[in-house]
């Protein structure tokens, strides 16, 4: 059935998935009120960063994002003139490149086929996702207005305008939380449900360090870097990274336990660190930048928090407030926009299991029933790749340098190119359904489960690659007790010439 017109939905906050939220509910005959406790982010950085418009302050929240399929499909079941505004606005990276202590440098391609990653500076992505939003009728979006508490018995919002102070009930049919790390709603919800909460700090903080354009012998701004790739310099307990932007400038990120970044603040510690740890950035950075980025840029936790179940009657949290997780696999943003696809696709088999016969808003109960669907179904996949996203910072720090790494890239994927059937899918069949059926019977590394194949749930892709990795072991064991039999009987044969 079609909504009626009255069918009114709130979105808390106005980040990547507020108005991508936004978006799929209009779709589906919704109006949409959008309320953000921030001003227009578009004021004052509207396409600051872009290959037009180069960024003229470094912004101090976030890395940049990395956009992959799942982000991809999920912008695309919505918006196919957002994906192609995201891409032109985006560097696609090939692969990481790791540089190892000696100077030497090694790619790492993220896929046999080339699927890319695309580099992204935050506040660029979130300027494109609200000029769509805003655009899009029956969305209205009110910018500097913090909600303040829930009701939900009474299905109401309180919200406070924090220009004129102002505050005023709101009521809603559905209420989404797309309030990032520090949800409102989600407190809310924990004080009224038996929502199961954890929270994790990593020991690690990072400091961005913003890399300048450099300029080629022709004049020209150029990279500093090679922008085909993801920088990586992993060097055990620390690593930094670094991330191209389309105005040709990098941002840097260093991850360092607090205790390092408490001796870098010492005078005179910073240049022999970076001497011994990453003298190719000393010798592009110069000591008086690296000094400056370092004391003047925030140093910024890590956390990862998991929630259960993410909803409470015609409430839900999505994106950062369900799920916060480290940025090391680059799929923070690419879960949180994929949060959005599958309430979508949820909502609408209710809407069209309904047609005809009750009206949704009659019917809070059908509401909420959708809401306890798409707890159950997210969890498994939501803790999947919160769990993954740790496990790669262990691999950026010290497993990407390892011959061991290496070794088993090699064999996944000659297992890849043996077994696979086709290596690009459809994304549109995605805007129906939320994942196939069945795992694919053919190896897949685990990078391009999770990053290119939408179609695989995280949690799927995560057991299939632990029993992919164990064959991998036992086939090395096997290798080994061969190679050391082999040893033994060509000692044997020489002892008995
Ligand atoms: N690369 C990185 O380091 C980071 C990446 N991300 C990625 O961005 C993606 C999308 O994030 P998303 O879930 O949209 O969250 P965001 O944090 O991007 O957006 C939430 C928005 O809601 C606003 N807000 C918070 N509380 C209220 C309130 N009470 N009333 C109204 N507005 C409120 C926030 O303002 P305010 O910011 O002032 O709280 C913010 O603008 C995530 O997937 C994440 O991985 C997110 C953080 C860091
Ligand atoms: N976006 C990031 C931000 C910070 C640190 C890493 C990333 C990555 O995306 C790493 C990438 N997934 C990799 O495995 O090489």
């Amino acid at each position: 059935m079609k909504p009626q017109p009255a069918l009114k939905a709130v979105v808390v906050g106005a980040g990547p998935v507020g108005c991508l939220t936004a978006m799929s509910l209009v779709q589906l005959g919704w109006h949409v009120t959008l309320y953000e406790r921030r001003p227009d982010l578009r004021s004052n950085s509207l396409h600051t960063n872009s290959e037009e418009h180069p960024r003229q302050h470094p912004r101090q929240r976030s890395i940049n994002l990395t956009l992959s399929s799942r982000g991809i499909a999920a912008v695309q079941a919505i918006n196919q003139g957002v994906v192609e505004r995201l891409l032109h606005n985006a560097v696609p990276l090939q692969g990481r490149l790791v540089h190892f202590l000696n100077g030497n440098t090694q790619s790492q391609r993220y896929d046999r086929h080339g699927q890319c990653l695309h580099s992204i500076d935050r506040g660029l992505l979130n300027a494109i996702l609200l000029d769509a939003a805003a655009s899009t009728k029956n969305i209205s979006i009110h910018f500097s207005h913090k909600v303040e508490s829930v009701d939900f018995d009474r299905r109401t919002l309180h919200v406070r305008n924090t220009a004129s102070s102002q505050e005023i009930d709101v009521d809603f049919d559905l209420c989404i939380g797309a309030d990032g790390s520090h949800s409102v709603i989600r407190r809310f919800l924990m004080q009224t449900t038996q929502m199961e909460y954890s929270q994790h700090y990593l020991s690690h903080e990072y400091v961005e360090i913003r890399m300048p354009r450099g300029v080629d012998t022709s004049g020209q701004p150029t990279f500093l870097l090679d922008p085909d790739h993801l920088h990586v310099w992993p060097r055990e307990e620390f690593t930094m990274v670094a991330l191209p932007n389309k105005d040709k400038t990098f941002i840097c990120a260093l991850f360092a336990p607090k205790t390092v970044f408490d001796v870098l603040q010492s005078p005179g510690a910073l240049s022999p660190f970076f001497k011994k740890f990453f003298p190719d950035l000393l010798l592009l950075l110069g000591e008086k930048h690296l000094e400056r980025e370092l004391q003047n840029n925030p140093r910024s936790h890590l956390i990862t928090t998991k929630a259960n179940p993410y909803h409470k009657g015609c409430v839900v949290i999505l994106g950062d407030a369900a799920h916060s997780m480290v940025p090391f696999y680059g799929q923070g943003l690419n879960c949180a926009l994929e949060d959005v696809r599958v309430l979508s696709i949820l909502l609408r088999k209710e809407q069209e299991r309904l047609s005809g016969a009750h009206e949704l808003d009659h019917n809070s109960a059908a509401i909420s029933r959708v809401l306890d669907r798409y707890s159950e179904s997210r969890h498994n996949d939501l803790v999947a790749i919160c769990d993954l996203a740790m496990e790669n910072h262990l691999k950026l720090r010290h497993g990407v340098a390892t011959w061991s790494y290496m070794i088993k890239g090699f064999i996944d994927n000659i297992l890849y190119a043996i077994s696979e059937k086709s290596a690009f899918m459809d994304y549109s069949t995605l805007t129906q359904i939320i994942s196939s059926p069945k795992a694919p019977s053919a190896w897949i590394p685990l990078y391009t489960m999770v990053s290119f194949r939408p179609d695989i749930p995280y949690s799927v892709a995560k057991k299939k690659a632990e029993r992919q990795e164990r064959l991998i072991d036992r086939f090395g064991m096997g290798l080994g007790i061969l190679g050391v039999g082999y040893f033994f009987w060509a000692v044997l044969q020489r002892s008995s010439m």
